[in-house]
């Protein structure tokens, strides 16, 4: 372990980065950083993102080192159930809703009380800790509370309550079932055996002990539920218009202007729609077919645009259940494999092995989780973390290079991974793959 600075260095850091953020937004949109309802969120320029994130890391280490080892424990394990509580009642009640949106005004305690359906009691105490982790105001103590920025997105943005209920009401669940599942069914990677499904099961009053098929997920569990199949839609889509999962973070890193190393073919395997391939298309005009292959029923309905109609088309595959007959010059993945267990990602991988020749390359997206860092903590809790929500939600995972190395010779030895582009600011990485046919 390195030697640790002193704290005073890290205060000191945090002046200077402070003061270098400060003054890059002067003047720009959101650059005073409040918090009051109604004002701008900032916008940052992408060349503030390292001071900003060296000063996120530096408040972490320094709190935790102020606190101490018992200090900073009490710090994760106590707030953790508090956090759950007040973030299930703010969406089970939609408390943000029933506290008025014209800026400035309030409601005092007990009307919010009777709008949302509570104990009066109970709804301060819920808006008081709610507010002591800056979710809302309170505007005149024990009495009143208004809309803070971060209490007013849960009113205005569409699809953030979804974004809430989704987290705390699947994700709280499956974490409550974690442990259980770990003892139930130790090192399994079959999707029904993850802890969300081991909850959602639970609930519906069905047996943990025999059930058909531990093949079957989260998706075939919920695909009768419309409100549950359109709240999850809403929390991926919300989450996936962040900048970071830009398409083109992938697309300009294809070496494909360069006529020699563009493919005239490619296949986007559970390419959904099909938007991955349209970015594609567009940029690369040497690409001169792409198909999309995924479920009959994820396909069906959808068109290429019109600009497209004669370079896009759509099949039906099951990357699970059968083999690939198309035979395109690259194939590419994007926010496929982590969805899986290594022994589904290797089937999915030695499905595609029967279409692949020499020249074959196949190109994918995904996290490629860095080793662990002294320096990085914050990024580290961000990625560990969405590991193991993948654990959690699928029996699927996030991988690191050896992950990726791993799972590939599991798959077929002949597979060779041949480049890992990071893009800065990009969630994923882009994996170039050869197949040594
Ligand atoms: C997380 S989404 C990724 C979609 C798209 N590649 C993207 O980047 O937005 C996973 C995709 O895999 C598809 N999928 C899931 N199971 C599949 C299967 N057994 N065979 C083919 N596609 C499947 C889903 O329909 C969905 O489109």
């Amino acid at each position: 372990m390195a030697s640790l600075r002193p704290i005073s260095e890290l205060g000191s850091l945090i002046q200077d980065h402070t003061r270098t953020i400060e003054d890059g937004m002067k003047g720009s949109p959101g650059g005073e950083f409040l918090t009051s309802f109604g004002s701008k969120p900032a916008q940052m320029p992408s060349s503030l993102a390292p001071p900003r994130a060296e000063l996120l890391e530096t408040l972490d280490e320094l709190r935790a080192r102020l606190l101490g080892p018992m200090g900073y424990l009490t710090s994760l394990a106590l707030p953790s159930p508090v956090i759950t509580i007040v973030l299930q009642t703010l969406y089970t009640y939609n408390i943000a809703s029933h506290v008025p949106l014209t800026p400035g005004a309030t409601i005092t305690y007990p009307d919010l009380a009777a709008r949302c359906g509570l104990p009066v009691d109970d709804t301060r105490r819920i808006m008081q800790a709610a507010i002591a982790f800056r979710i809302f105001e309170e505007a005149s103590p024990d009495t009143s509370v208004r809309h803070n920025a971060l209490s007013g997105i849960l009113a205005v943005i569409p699809g953030m309550n979804d974004v809430l209920g989704f987290l705390v009401e699947e994700h709280t669940a499956a974490a409550a079932k974690f442990v259980e599942s770990l003892r139930r069914w130790p090192g399994s990677g079959e999707p029904g055996h993850c802890a969300l499904m081991l909850a959602s099961r639970a609930e519906k009053g069905l047996s943990n002990d025999d059930f058909e098929d531990p093949s079957k997920g989260y998706f075939d569990f919920i695909a009768d539920d419309e409100k549950r199949v359109a709240r999850f839609r809403m929390a991926m889509g919300l989450a996936s218009n962040s900048p970071a999962y830009s398409w083109s973070y992938f697309v300009d890193s294809l070496p494909w202007a360069d006529s020699e190393q563009c493919p005239e073919t490619i296949a986007d395997i559970g390419g959904a729609g099909g938007e991955l391939c349209h970015a594609i298309l567009r940029k690369y005009p040497g690409v001169k077919k792409a198909t999309v292959l995924d479920l009959p029923e994820v396909i069906a309905g959808v068109k290429a645009p019109e600009d497209l109609e004669a370079r896009l088309d759509f099949a039906a595959y099951n990357f699970l259940a059968e083999t690939v007959t198309l035979k395109v010059d690259a194939y590419v993945f994007r926010h496929i494999f982590h969805d899986w267990s290594d022994q589904y990602a290797a089937k999915i991988l030695t499905n595609l092995v029967p279409a692949l020749k020499s020249s074959s390359r196949i190109w994918i997206a995904e996290v490629v989780l860095p080793d662990l860092s002294e320096s990085a903590h914050t990024r580290d809790q961000t990625q560990r973390g969405a590991d193991l929500i993948m654990k959690i939600g699928h029996n699927g995972k996030e991988r690191s290079k050896r992950g990726w190395e791993d799972l590939f010779a599991e798959a077929d030895k002949r597979f060779r991974i041949e480049s890992i582009v990071q893009p800065a600011g990009a969630h994923d990485a882009i994996i170039e793959v050869v197949f040594d046919a």
